[in-house]
């Protein structure tokens, strides 16, 4: 059986079939803000992202994702910590069962209704998307925390579409959606050296996680809700505590942007 996030499958298991799961740089991570340095080096984040690059939106059985077109520079990720040019793959969400979890990093102990991640690979060192998940500065991810309160109209586009996905390899398209619109209005952010947070948990991330939040509210979570992590057909199981929980820090450092 594959893995998952149910107690016979799910995080605490996933070393079984990939080891690198107790790896010295995996994440998420508990970002604690007092033991975060400030460093004036890093640049400011250039996001440029081009609408008509999204593709389409597919229930992958983990979570959902909207996907790009990535065979040139039209929407990219550049400064902060990362040199060169990132390209935009897919951004997906992690989400719990109810309101007071949910989100993969945490700060300062504290988790979030869910979290955003929005995955660009190093277009200007790697050929493909694979080629950058193995290397250590291939991936960059950049976390958005989701926290209750008013609801956000630009997430509602992206929830008003899943009906159309409920069940795991549903896919339906999804074009002219700049994600841009889902970001807060400060980009301060937190940044480390990690890895993807599912199998095969490759340490290829360097991880930027916005400090501000932006706002979702219950009902808009109740949408996440709603998909399947089953097939159709299948036993129906709700696609919900879909993260992973915080990883040991194993001595790395984590950088902050702001003051
Ligand atoms: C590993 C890989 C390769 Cl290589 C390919 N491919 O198409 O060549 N696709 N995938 C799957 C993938 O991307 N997983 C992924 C897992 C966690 C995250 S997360 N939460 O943001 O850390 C981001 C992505
Ligand atoms: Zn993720």
């Amino acid at each position: 059986h594959s893995w998952g996030y149910a107690a016979n499958n799910g995080p605490d298991k996933w070393h079984e079939k990939f080891p690198i799961a107790q790896g010295p740089r995996q994440s998420p991570i508990d970002i604690v803000p007092s033991q975060a340095q400030h460093d004036p080096d890093l640049k400011p984040l250039r996001i440029v992202y081009d609408p008509s690059t999204s593709k389409g939106i597919l229930n992958n059985g983990h979570s959902f994702q909207v996907d790009f077109a990535d065979e040139n520079d039209s929407s990219t990720l550049q400064g902060g910590p990362i040199s060169g040019v990132y390209r935009l793959r897919q951004f997906h969400f992690h989400w719990g069962a109810s309101d007071e979890r949910g989100s993969e990093h945490t700060v300062g102990g504290v988790k979030y209704a869910a979290e955003l991640h929005l995955v660009h690979w190093n277009a200007g060192k790697y050929a493909s998307f694979g080629d950058a998940a193995k290397a250590p500065d291939g991936l960059a991810v950049v976390g958005v925390f989701l926290k209750i309160g008013a609801a956000s109209p630009n997430l509602q586009k992206v929830l008003d579409a899943l009906d159309a996905i409920k069940t795991k390899g549903k896919q339906t398209p999804f074009p002219q959606f700049d994600p841009k619109i889902l970001l807060p209005s400060s980009l301060d952010f937190w940044t480390y050296e990690g890895s993807l947070t599912t199998p095969p948990l490759l340490e290829s991330v360097t991880w930027i996680v916005l400090k501000e939040p932006i706002t979702v509210s219950s009902e808009q979570m109740a949408k996440f809700r709603s998909l399947l992590f089953t097939a159709e057909g299948e036993t129906a199981c709700c696609m919900v505590d879909n993260y992973r929980p915080p990883q040991p820090l194993k001595g790395r450092k984590v950088r902050a942007s702001f003051k």
